[in-house]
């Protein structure tokens, strides 16, 4: 923490630079680049924002008119926006530009007073002055505080300033409140119940401390600043209130950080050499994390997720619920408007721009005890119930003569209307009216119960509330109370058929709603897996697509080359596919082939056949001309012999016909076999080409998409 402490200004009033304030004359003859603008102040900027972002130009020192002049790097447009006039020239919108006229009186008003009022209202706060070397942010936080024994001077800077206000706003709240009570104990004798709490009482306490820190500060000589503070310095600030609002104590505390931060500085500038340099390195290298931190806050705000490096210096460390936290923070910018610092300046420009994107999140801190906050609700709620039921009973007691009252009953499954009977068109026996009238009776009575277990139940809880009655033993009571209200609802439930039946129907329904969703959840899950399913086809497609062109398309497979290992998994399966494809057309081919060879050979054996036929109805010709033309006893012995040779032959040819026939059928039967092959073979050729078209198509669409 020593390293976070930084003394005040006081310590650099002896060294104080000589800074220019332009004369009239002068502000009239360099009017363009000197326009002032009023700073305005914005009640309501705190309801919607958490995080204010000011720059504030201080006036140009003499070494810097030494160096160059009156010549500036910046010329402001309007009371929020600057322009910086280097090259190329930057235009910045901010929440306020504060110029150099601008006194640390109007600056406290614009950016300090709202921020104290946030801390009583129990926002945790912080305003930090960032800036190159010698840009004024010491001024800005502290200015001149003169030892710290009178009332601020004209020149005295930001801090003092809040805390005067802080204790001119406690004293007032304590003065216009009875919340603060004197008490007298045995012990402490008499004494203001709360205030021992507070460890300072007054502005000046706290200056005194800050004093007692700021001793620790290092301020040395620099090129660019006579007394440049070498440590960031991080005040702190827990603010507390507490009061009483009907029997219940309220406790908001709220953090408020003050930071007057070491300026940036280059080595070259600033001249810093040995201890300088080294202070200088951990200056810039803390704000350098604070440059990190909040361009990371500011990505975050813009959806992306990253790590902020809080805990990378002390610095952010401290500052993490000031920056993207539970905070209304303000950020000064401090510039120097010469031209020898225009790259420092255009550099702080880009910071304060960058921090204006920072989303913080405040909430006002309370501490209400559980019980006491749960407490609290419940009989507002109560009483609400207690008010709604009143005006029931009376409401029904009104309304006992007209034709239909309605009546809701808390906690029961619905709300339910019945027929009094009195008027309705439908004539109703006179047991049924009595009976009904009885119920209604009755429900009366039950209504008015409760409203009286209600109305003890707000009295109990109001004696625990002011400490009249311990917690457990309203506890106690509260239960025997409700199992006493339950067991009226019962029965009035159990009494009420109408009730009996709209709580069927609520279950049923309460039923039906789940199947619904249940349907519906997985009638999600089954689109979300067809779209997983359709993505993967694609993304196959994709593949294939690149597998095939990839020659043609060198180009574009050097962005298709980015997709990982099991992309290439997939391209494999792919290859696979299309080998098997060509496997499946040779054996196609080879099938018809083998088919056209075996209806040859058919065809062979058909024409054999039919050459066999014809020569044995030759021989049957033959055999039978003797019979017609020749009586028997004129047939010769070797007539018969050769009659019985040509039988044999023919049976031995019949028999060779059969064989061939056989064989035939068999060819036929394998023809068959294999041409239902070649049509399966052909379908789901078919099929594939026409994948491949679909392919092709998609892998077209998406070549025109690359
Ligand atoms: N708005 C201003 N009006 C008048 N004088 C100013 C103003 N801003 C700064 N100065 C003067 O400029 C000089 C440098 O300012 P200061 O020490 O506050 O700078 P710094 O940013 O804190 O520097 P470092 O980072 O080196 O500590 C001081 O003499 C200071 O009084």
């Amino acid at each position: 923490m020593e390293s976070m402490l930084k003394s005040p200004s006081l310590f650099k009033s002896g060294s104080r630079e000589i800074l220019f304030h332009p004369t009239a004359d002068q502000k009239e003859t360099r009017a363009p680049s000197m326009q002032s603008f009023e700073l305005q102040e914005d009640p309501s900027f705190w309801k919607e924002h958490n995080v204010q972002v000011v720059i504030r130009v201080r006036p140009l020192s003499s070494s810097e008119i030494s160096v160059q002049g009156h010549n500036r790097c910046i010329r402001q447009d309007s009371g929020q926006t600057i322009t910086w006039s280097g090259h190329p020239e930057s235009r910045f919108t901010f929440d306020h530009v504060a110029d150099e006229n601008v006194s640390q009186e109007k600056l406290f008003k614009v950016a300090g007073v709202p921020m104290v009022e946030n801390c009583v209202g129990g926002y945790n706060s912080c305003m930090f002055a960032y800036g190159q070397t010698g840009s004024g942010k010491t001024h800005t936080m502290l200015g001149d505080i003169e030892g710290g024994t009178r009332r601020h001077s004209e020149n005295c800077g930001m801090t003092p300033r809040v805390f005067e206000h802080l204790f001119s706003r406690i004293q007032k709240a304590n003065t216009t409140s009875n919340n603060l009570q004197i008490r007298e104990d045995a012990k402490k004798g008499v004494y203001v119940e709360n205030l021992k709490e507070v460890e300072v009482s007054c502005s000046r306490d706290v200056i005194q401390l800050l004093l007692q820190g700021a001793t620790n500060r290092k301020v040395a000589t620099t090129n660019m600043n006579l007394a440049s503070s070498r440590s960031h310095s991080v005040f702190t600030c827990v603010i507390e209130s507490k009061w009483e609002c009907q029997g219940v104590m309220h406790h908001r505390f709220a953090r408020l950080n003050l930071v007057d931060l070491a300026g940036s500085e280059r080595q070259k500038s600033s001249g810093a050499e040995g201890e300088r340099l080294k202070e200088a390195t951990n200056i810039n290298k803390s704000l350098s994390t604070l440059g990190l931190v909040i361009m990371n806050l500011v990505n975050i705000s813009n959806g992306k997720s990253m790590h902020v490096p809080y805990r990378d210096s002390k610095l952010t460390f401290l500052l993490q619920d000031s920056l993207g936290g539970n905070s209304k923070t303000t950020i000064i910018a401090n510039i120097s408007p010469s031209s020898c610092c225009a790259q420092e300046t255009l550099s702080t420009l880009k910071f304060a721009q960058r921090a204006k994107f920072i989303r913080n999140n405040a909430i006002v801190n309370e501490d209400a005890s559980g019980d006491v906050i749960t407490m609290r609700l419940q009989i507002q709620q109560l009483k609400k119930e207690v008010s709604r039921l009143q005006s029931l009973v009376n409401g029904a007691y009104l309304n006992k003569e007209s034709d239909n009252c309605s009546v809701s009953f808390p906690g029961s499954p619905g709300s339910f209307k019945w027929d009094t009977g009195m008027g309705s068109l439908s004539p109703l026996t006179s047991d049924k009216k009595f009976s009904q009238a009885k119920q209604r009776e009755e429900e009366i009575q039950g209504l008015k119960m409760r409203l009286r277990l209600r109305e003890s139940g707000i009295k109990r809880m109001e004696a625990v509330a002011s400490g009249k009655m311990s917690a457990e033993s309203h506890l106690l009571q509260e239960r025997n109370e409700l199992l006493r209200e339950i067991a009226v609802l019962r029965s009035q439930v159990d009494r009420n058929q109408e009730v009996t039946r709209f709580a069927m129907e609520n279950l049923q329904m309460k039923e039906e709603i789940r199947m619904l969703k249940s349907f519906y959840e997985e009638g999600e899950r089954e689109i979300m897996s067809e779209q997983i399913q359709l993505l993967e086809n694609k993304l196959l497609d994709a593949l294939d697509w690149k597998l095939m062109y990839e020659k043609d398309l060198k180009k574009d497979s050097l962005e298709l080359g980015r997709l990982d290992e099991d992309n290439l998994l997939i391209s494999s399966q792919a290859i696979q596919n299309q080998r098997e494809v060509e496997v499946l057309r040779k054996n196609l081919n080879n099938c018809l082939e083998v088919k056209e060879k075996l209806e040859r050979r058919v065809d062979e054996l058909v024409n054999e056949l039919e050459e066999e036929r014809k020569s044995v109805n030759a021989l049957k010709e033959a055999s039978q001309f003797p019979q017609i033309d020749c009586p028997a006893t004129s047939r010769t012995d070797d007539s018969i012999s050769a009659a019985v040779d040509d039988q044999m032959e023919l049976k031995t040819m019949v028999e060779a016909i059969a064989a061939a026939s056989e064989r035939e059928a068999e060819a036929h039967e394998i023809a068959i076999i294999l041409a239902k092959e070649n049509d399966e073979l052909r379908s789901k050729d078919l099929e594939l080409s026409h994948q491949l078209q679909d392919m092709n198509e998609e892998i077209e669409n998406l070549r025109g998409l690359l």
